[in-house]
């Protein structure tokens, strides 16, 4: 697995596919700089004039819920729609599922339109799949990712062919597959919009790679081994945001080899 997951990433790095995304005002920067930075080519887009004709033209998008409102949820149901259309893949990161109802009423209108995968922290799992009675903070998780298997379970069989649960352990879900990534260190979370880079970095693997719960695990090992890395050598989260870019854009197959940790 890990050599086949290098080999994906080698692949990101010498395709540089074009990837749309509908995201959060907090995040947009990093974001794009995390796609680059990782070998993909970004672009942040929302006008409902151009939504058709940009998911044309990208091979991959990217709906982040972070920063909501009445216009840019039209924008999203919209690329969303045509992505489908176009049998493209796109990625739904709800981010703060379950907050408020105006939240929970986008992503079911989203969750309708099947998503190719969902990538969330456990509470935001949970909220998706209704079977949690947990209140949430808000973007932070406030559960474990194991705690949220069977909701992401449910998802896989109602809505998206793969669902990540992110956290301390990343888990990824298939129809019939799983696999935890135990790398990653827990000043991640003290950066804003990491989970947010994961998602879209999901989506410039799914972009390339047939099997989405091999894209999808490729977006987490990178992120989490380049995470683990670039925070041992940062004082806080100020220096890790820096670090990270770095790491994703000069790891070698040697680091991310002997790093990561595959669980059962
Ligand atoms: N305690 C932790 N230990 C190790 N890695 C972590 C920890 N918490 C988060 N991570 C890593 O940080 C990245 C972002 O995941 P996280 O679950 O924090 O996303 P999120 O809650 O959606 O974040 P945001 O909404 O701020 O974008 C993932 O690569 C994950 O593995
Ligand atoms: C802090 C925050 N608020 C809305 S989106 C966002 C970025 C992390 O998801
Ligand atoms: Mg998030």
């Amino acid at each position: 697995m890990e050599n086949i997951l290098w080999q994906h990433i080698q692949h990101l790095k010498n395709s540089v596919p074009l990837i749309h995304n509908i995201t959060n005002y907090v995040v947009m920067n990093n974001t794009a700089n995390a796609l680059l930075a990782a070998g993909a080519s970004p672009i942040m887009a929302h006008a409902q004039s151009e939504i058709e004709d940009m998911v044309t033209i990208c091979q991959a998008l990217v709906v982040n819920i972070g920063t909501l409102d009445e216009y840019w949820s039209m924008s999203m149901i919209n690329a969303a729609k045509k992505a489908n259309e176009l049998g493209k893949p796109w990625i739904l990161d709800p981010v703060g599922a379950g907050a408020t109802s105006y939240r929970n009423e986008i992503i079911a209108k989203l969750l309708e339109l099947k998503p190719t995968i969902i990538r969330a922290n456990a509470s935001e799992i949970m909220a998706l799949a209704k079977v949690s009675n947990l209140p949430t903070k808000g973007v932070d998780s406030t559960a474990k990712s194991n705690e949220a298997i069977e909701a992401a379970k449910l998802l896989t069989k109602e809505f998206a062919s793969v669902v990540c649960i992110s956290g301390e352990t990343d888990i990824i879900l298939g129809k019939d597959q799983k696999l935890s990534l135990k790398n990653g260190n827990a000043l991640m979370a003290k950066v804003t919009g990491l989970g947010c880079s994961a998602s879209a970095i999901t989506a410039a693997f799914a972009a390339i790679i047939e099997d989405k719960f091999e894209a999808t695990s490729a977006a987490m090992a990178l992120m989490g081994v380049c995470g683990e890395i670039a925070a041992k050598n940062s004082a806080g989260p100020g220096s890790l945001q820096l670090n990270l870019l770095d790491k994703l854009y000069n790891i070698t197959e040697n680091e991310f080899i002997t790093h990561l940790k595959i669980g059962e």
